[in-house]
């Protein structure tokens, strides 16, 4: 599956114009000033549709963003991927026009020209699959920070936690699910989080994928700075209310 997405979201970017020269000196918030908050921060997404899932939720990106602004999340995940995920770039630019928080461009990048782009869009940071780019992760990651963004460095088994740590990485996120096989195994995360601790990694951890209940996320407490989470939040209806609820058993804002 990951190759497919990525294969098309190149064969797309590459037969645009690419010029994008974002204005570094307009001020975006801080995704990892976010992330390391006292308590478990979440990271809440804007997901209408995915490859495992289907249909999730008609959304209108700007008002679903609000309301998981009121309901507490820290920062906002906006999937800009049009296909496999019924996403867009629009949908991040109006995203930041209606919150402060700051957002994280859920993409697969794939081409250097989407790394300033997702800037000029109002990111604060990117997401870097390293099942995706594998040894060129360390240089995206430069690329990113040239262009006054972070990384989500993401990463799903212990080969890829390698380069993650090789690359530099100062936020890594780890993927429940599988992109290739879109397998969920709920160890991974806990698991993978205590071996980057294990080889002295002290940046951001980030668990991602899978999250419902608000055990599975007070699981999390202690152990990572930040929980990801779409599906649950999308499907809720009553988006606020739902982080609200996921939340509540993390006791997050209080400790
Ligand atoms: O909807 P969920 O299971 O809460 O997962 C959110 C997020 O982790 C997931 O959307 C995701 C994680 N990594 C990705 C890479 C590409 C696309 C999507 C993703």
């Amino acid at each position: 599956m990951l190759g497919e997405i990525c294969r098309r979201r190149l064969a797309e970017v590459s037969a645009r114009p690419y010029h994008f020269s974002p204005d570094l000196s307009r001020p975006i918030p801080s995704f990892s000033q976010a992330l390391a908050l006292p308590g478990l921060s979440l990271i809440a997404e804007v997901k209408r549709k995915s490859p495992s899932q289907g249909d999730i939720a008609a959304l209108d990106a700007p008002a679903v963003a609000r309301a998981y602004e009121q309901g507490g999340a820290r920062a906002i995940s906006v999937l800009t991927e049009p296909h496999y995920f019924a996403g867009s770039e629009e949908d991040l630019r109006a995203v930041r026009q209606a919150v402060g928080l700051p957002l994280l461009r859920k993409d697969f990048i794939v081409h250097p020209s989407q790394i300033p782009e997702a800037r000029a869009l109002g990111a604060s940071a990117v997401l870097l699959i390293v099942a995706a780019l594998g040894e060129l992760t360390g240089a995206y990651l430069e690329l990113s920070r040239k262009n006054g963004l972070e990384a989500l460095v993401e990463i799903h088994d212990e080969r890829e936690l390698d380069i993650a740590l090789e690359a530099g990485a100062s936020i890594v996120g780890i993927n429940n699910r599988d992109l290739v096989s879109l397998k969920v195994n709920m160890d991974t995360a806990p698991r993978l989080g205590e071996l980057a601790r294990s080889r002295s990694f002290e940046g951001l951890l980030v668990a991602e994928s899978g999250y419902s209940t608000p055990e599975e996320v007070r699981s999390l407490v202690g152990r990572f700075d930040a929980v990801l989470v779409g599906t649950r939040l999308a499907r809720s209806g009553n988006w606020q209310k739902a982080i609200e609820a996921l939340m509540a058993a993390a006791d997050y804002r209080r400790i």
